[in-house]
């Protein structure tokens, strides 16, 4: 296949490739930026901006159905829509596997689905279930115990080595950072490749996190929670590895939409809004249009010119 038309239904890089990439990354000692896509376009400008992975949230899959993020979404769902958010994009995907979608065998074949799904890795977090939105009041753990055998299960039943098993805690708001903390150790040694520490409030939590643990932690920036919002460089000066912006895309252009639905029922026309969105070229650069006149020359006939303001 040329240039051209490699890479065009789905991405150049094979899912080996990628969990590869992302394990290399993780040990690397640079912050990981990891975006939420809620498309499989919106992943495609994470990697054209330059950013070094996508995140596919819970919250945000469960919100795009028009549910709650109360674990009522299932496996197939999820894993399908990674799939398509995946394959579209050479970055390495991260997702939300929420508890594992039921008991530690229902976990195990979570990672033998999401690894088919093409996914570089997951998160598994220790709620109960039903789970709920780490940054609401009101949510709790299961023992350690419990958690060990939902992350040794998992472990288990991974087949690609490369495939990322993240150790979600959501511990800090209810037992407090040292129980976190202590979690995160157990859940290290239980075979989980990276930490991500859940809704710890401010700069001294996380520098607090990483002096006492010695793997890979990822950071949640999710808006209107109980984090404050860190820089990228406070991360990295802390020596964070990963951080997250789960819900943030899905925020923006949800504000965007409403806007613009309420300036359509106001104005009766959208034209003053054309500024603001994002241009039909651009839509066509990042779908590549014109390379699928490789099959069809009369597919791309797209000019500036011929367009309308
Ligand atoms: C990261 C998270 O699990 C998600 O599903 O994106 C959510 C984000 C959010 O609700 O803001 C969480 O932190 O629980
Ligand atoms: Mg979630």
């Amino acid at each position: 296949m040329s240039e051209s038309t490699s890479g065009l239904f789905s991405a150049r890089t094979c899912a080996g490739d990628k969990r590869k990439a992302l394990r290399a990354a993780l040990a690397s000692g640079e912050l990981q930026r990891w975006p939420g896509a809620f498309s499989p376009l919106v992943a495609k400008l994470i990697a054209d901006i330059g950013f070094e992975g996508i995140y596919i949230s819970g919250a945000v899959l469960s919100a795009d159905l028009g549910l709650p993020d109360i674990g009522l979404t299932t496996l197939t769902e999820v894993a399908g829509r990674g799939a398509q958010i995946a394959r579209s994009t050479d970055l390495p995907s991260l997702i939300d596997a929420d508890t594992g979608f039921g008991e530690p065998m229902s976990a195990a074949r979570t990672i033998a689905t999401l690894e088919d799904a093409g996914l570089a890795g997951c998160h598994l977090e220790d709620q109960v279930n039903p789970k709920r939105c780490g940054h609401l009041d009101g949510k709790d753990v299961v023992p350690t115990g419990e958690m060990l055998r939902r992350l040794r299960a998992a472990v288990s039943a991974r087949r690609d080595d490369d495939f990322v098993i993240c150790a979600r805690t959501d511990a800090a708001g209810i037992e407090g950072l040292d129980a976190a903390i202590e979690r995160a150790k157990a859940y290290a040694d239980a075979g989980a490749d990276l930490i991500f520490t859940e809704a710890l409030t401010d700069l001294a939590e996380f520098e607090k996190f990483r002096a006492a643990v010695d793997v890979p932690l990822l950071a949640n920036m999710t808006e209107f929670g109980k984090s404050r919002l860190l820089t990228t460089e406070q991360l990295r000066d802390v020596g964070y590895n990963a951080v997250i912006y789960p819900v943030t895309t899905l925020r923006i252009a949800m504000g965007a939409v409403e806007r613009g639905l309420r300036e359509i029922d106001s104005a009766g026309t959208q034209s003053g809004l054309l500024d603001d969105m994002q241009h039909r070229s651009r839509l066509y650069e990042l779908l590549r249009y014109a390379d699928y006149n490789a099959f069809d020359s009369e597919l791309f006939n797209f000019t500036l010119e011929g367009t309308r303001p």
